[in-house]
C-alpha cells in the first residue's frame, strides 16, 4: 500500500494495520529495526548504524508525533501505552543509542528498567543439542488379542531316582551314630531326608543334652563322613531335632520343567509374580511370590548358580504374564546373562549393559513410581491392585497399570561406576515401590559391604544366598553363617523370614530359555517406552556437569528468579566463560530459557522442581 492509500484508509500514512501487523517499512522508520520478533516489546532499541551514536546512561522515552489513530487499529502491544507526544514538531524524533558499556542500568523505550547483559553469542555445545525428556508417560502395551502364553512343552522334565535309601545313605547314618558314641553324646539319627543334592540327618538328643554338643562336633563329623562341606541346623525350626546336612554322593538335578508343572504354580492366578525357585530337602517345590518379597537380593560366588536362578525367575514370569500385564527392565553390565531377552515385548527398554544408563533408567523408575502414587491418590486407590480393579470395573477411566520388575545382574559393576546414583535410586524404589507394583531383584557375585551397602541391604528383605567364599560374605547376605558351607551349582539358602531354608535351585538350560523367548518373540514385537538413545543423551548431559558450582548457581538463579551472566559472575566471582557455560547447562536442563538476545534468560521452574532435577542428577 502507498502513503495515499494509507491515509485514505486509516487517516495516517505510517500505519497500515491489518490484523495488528505493522509494516516492515513503518517499523523501520519508527524504531530503526526490521522486525519485532521478541514478544516483549519493551526490549531496548537495537543499535542502528545509520544513526549517529550517542552514549548516555539513561535512555529517554521515544518522542513521536501524536497520531490520531483509532485505538483498535493499533497493534496489541501498543494499545493503552502512554506515548509522549510533541504535536508542534513534525515527523519523528527518535533517539538511538550506542550499546552502553557492561552492567549499566538503562531505560528502555517505554521507560521501564531492564538490565543489560553481555551480548550472548551462540554458546559452545557441551552435549548434543537435542533435549531429551527421560520421563515419558507410561504407554500401556497394545494388547495382542491372540497372544499365547508359552506352553510347558518347551521345557524338559526329568524323572528322578525313586531310591530314598541308597547304600551310601545308610553308611552315612552309621558314621554319624558312631561319631556321637565316640564323643559321648547321647543321641542318634532319628530319620534321614534325602533331598536332591543334600541329605539331612535328623538327630534326636536325650533330654538334658545341650544342642551345642553337636555343633562342636562339626569338624569331627566332616572328617568321619569325608564330606567336603557340612551344615548343622541346631535345632531344625519347628522340629525337636538337630539337623546335619551332608552332600549326596550322587546329586540329582531339579528340573525347572518339573517344578512349574503343578497347579500350585500354573493355576495360582491371584499371584502373577509367583516364581519357581527349586525343591527343598523334604522334596517340596519352593515358590516365592515377588509381590510379597517385595525386593530380593541374590548373591553368591562365581559358578554358584545365580544366573540359572535369575533365568528360572524370569521364565517363570514369562510363562504366566502377558506383555501388557508385566514389564521388565533388565540390567546386565556383564553383557552375557540377560542379553538373550532382548526384543521381548515385555521389555520397557532393550537390555541395558551400560552402568550409567542403568542409573538413569533407575531414576526413570523412581519417577514412574511417583506418578503411580499420584494416580492412586487422585483415584482413591490403595495400591496397584485396587487401582487395576477399579479400572476393570469401569470406575476409573484409565488404562491398567502393568507390574514392573527390574533385574540387575551384577550390582558391583553399577556400584563401581555410579554408586551414588544407583544407591539413591535403589533406596527410593525399595522403600516404597511395593504398593506401586514395582519390584527389584539385585544379583551380585561380590557380597561385600562396599557393594551391598547398608541402605540397600536394609531395604531388601528377601535374600537368596548361593555358595560364597567366606563366613563374612555369608553374614553380609544372610546376617549369619551358612552360605559358605553350600555346595555350589544351585544349592541355595532362601531367607524370607528369620531362619533361611535350604533348597536346590531349579535348573533350566539355555536351549529351554531360548525356546520360550523365541515363542514369545514370534508373536509380537517390543514397544519400548525408554529408548537407549534417550538414556544415552541424559548420560551425556550429566557427564557435562563438571562444574562444582552448577547446583549452587541453579539454586541462586531460581531463588533470585533471574539468570543473567553478569549476575552469576558477580555472585560467584567467576569469569564470563565459566558463567556462560553454567547458564547453557541450566538451559539444557530446562531450568532457564534460551538466551534472548540481550535480555536475561527467564527462570522457568520453581525451587521444588529444581530440587527434583538436582536430586536426579545426584547433586
Ligand atoms: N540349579 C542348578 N542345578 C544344576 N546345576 C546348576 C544349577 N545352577 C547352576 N548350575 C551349574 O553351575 C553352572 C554355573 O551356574 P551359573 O552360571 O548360574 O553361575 P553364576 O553364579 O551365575 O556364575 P557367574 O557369577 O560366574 O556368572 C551352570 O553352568 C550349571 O552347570
Amino acid at each position: 500500500m502507498d502513503d495515499d492509500a494509507n491515509i485514505q484508509k486509516t487517516g495516517n500514512k505510517y500505519y497500515e494495520f491489518k490484523d495488528g501487523i505493522i509494516s516492515k517499512e513503518t517499523r523501520k522508520q519508527i524504531f530503526g529495526i526490521d522486525s519485532y520478533k521478541h514478544k516483549n516489546q519493551d526490549a531496548p532499541v537495537k543499535e542502528d548504524v545509520a544513526f549517529e551514536p550517542k552514549i548516555e546512561e539513561e535512555i529517554q522515552p521515544i518522542k513521536m508525533n501524536h497520531v490520531e489513530t483509532p485505538e483498535n487499529t493499533l497493534p496489541p502491544w501498543m494499545r493503552g501505552k502512554h506515548i509522549e507526544t510533541t504535536p508542534e514538531i513534525g515527523g519523528l524524533d527518535v533517539d538511538t543509542f550506542k550499546r552502553p558499556s557492561k552492567g549499566i542500568q538503562i531505560k528502555a523505550n517505554f521507560g521501564e528498567e531492564i538490565s543489560e547483559d553481555y551480548p550472548e553469542q551462540a554458546p559452545p555445545k557441551y552435549v548434543e543439542p537435542k533435549k531429551t525428556e527421560v520421563r515419558q508417560a507410561f504407554r500401556a502395551h497394545t494388547p495382542t488379542s491372540n497372544y499365547q502364553l508359552p506352553p510347558l512343552t518347551l521345557l524338559k522334565k526329568v524323572e528322578r531316582s525313586a531310591d530314598d535309601k541308597p547304600e551310601w545313605l545308610v553308611e552315612q547314618v552309621e558314621r554319624i551314630n558312631q561319631t556321637l558314641i565316640d564323643h559321648a553324646v547321647e543321641g542318634e539319627v532319628a530319620q534321614s531326608k534325602k533331598g536332591p543334592t543334600v541329605t539331612r540327618h535328623e538327630i534326636s538328643l536325650e533330654p538334658g543334652v545341650p544342642v551345642k554338643r553337636i555343633t562342636s562336633l562339626q569338624d569331627n563329623l566332616m572328617m568321619n563322613l569325608a564330606a567336603k562341606t557340612l551344615r548343622i541346623e541346631a535345632p531344625i525350626p519347628g522340629k525337636p531335632f538337630v539337623g546335619i546336612e551332608v552332600p549326596n554322593k550322587i546329586a540329582d538335578i531339579v528340573s525347572f520343567g518339573n517344578v512349574v508343572d503343578t497347579d500350585e504354580f500354573l493355576e495360582d492366578h491371584k499371584h502373577p509374580l509367583k516364581v519357581a525357585l527349586g525343591e527343598d530337602i523334604d522334596g517340596t517345590n519352593i515358590y516365592v511370590d515377588i509381590a510379597k518379597m517385595p525386593h530380593g537380593l541374590i548373591a553368591g560366588g562365581t559358578g554358584s548358580g545365580k544366573s540359572v536362578c535369575v533365568n528360572s525367575i524370569l521364565i517363570s514370569l514369562l510363562l504366566k504374564n502377558r506383555p501388557e500385564d508385566l514389564k521388565l527392565i533388565l540390567i546386565d553390565p556383564k553383557m552375557v546373562e540377560l542379553t538373550p531377552y532382548n526384543d521381548l515385548p515385555h521389555l520397557i527398554t532393550p537390555v541395558i549393559t551400560d552402568p550409567k544408563m542403568a542409573a538413569t533408567a533407575l531414576n526413570w523408575v523412581v519417577d514412574e513410581m511417583e506418578d503411580r502414587y499420584k494416580k492412586f491418590a487422585g483415584t482413591r486407590s490403595r495400591d496397584i491392585g485396587s487401582f487395576n480393579e477399579n479400572v476393570k470395573k469401569g470406575f476409573i477411566d484409565e488404562q491398567k497399570m502393568p507390574l514392573i520388575l527390574i533385574v540387575i545382574d551384577e550390582l558391583a559393576d553399577l556400584m563401581m561406576v555410579a554408586a551414588h546414583d544407583v544407591e539413591n535410586a535403589i533406596q527410593r524404589i525399595t522403600q516404597k515401590a511395593r504398593a506401586a507394583g514395582i519390584h527389584l531383584l539385585v544379583a551380585t557375585q561380590r557380597p561385600t559391604v562396599d557393594v551391598i551397602r547398608g541402605t540397600i541391604k536394609s531395604n531388601i528383605p528377601t535374600r537368596i544366598a548361593f555358595r560364597v567364599a567366606s563366613f563374612t560374605d555369608s553374614t553380609t547376605i544372610l546376617d549369619g553363617a551358612g552360605a559358605e558351607q553350600l555346595l555350589g551349582r544351585g544349592d541355595m539358602l532362601l531367607k524370607e523370614a528369620e531362619r533361611p531354608i535350604r533348597l536346590q535351585g531349579a535348573y533350566i538350560s539355555n536351549n529351554e530359555i531360548d525356546a520360550v523367548i523365541d515363542f514369545i518373540r514370534q508373536q509380537t514385537t517390543p514397544q519400548y517406552i525408554l529408548k537407549h538413545e534417550d538414556l544415552r543423551h541424559i548420560v551425556q548431559a550429566k557427564d557435562t556437569i563438571d562444574d562444582d558450582l552448577f547446583a549452587q548457581v541453579a539454586e541462586y538463579v531460581v531463588s533470585e528468579n533471574s539468570c543473567s551472566i553478569n549476575g552469576i559472575q558477580k555472585e560467584y566471582n567467576i569469569g564470563f566463560n565459566r558463567a556462560q557455560k553454567i547458564a547453557t547447562l541450566l538451559e539444557q536442563y530446562g531450568i532457564v530459557s534460551p538466551a534472548q538476545g540481550t535480555k536475561a534468560r527467564e527462570v522457568l521452574i520453581d525451587m521444588l522442581s529444581l530440587r527434583e532435577i538436582l536430586e536426579k542428577l545426584g547433586l
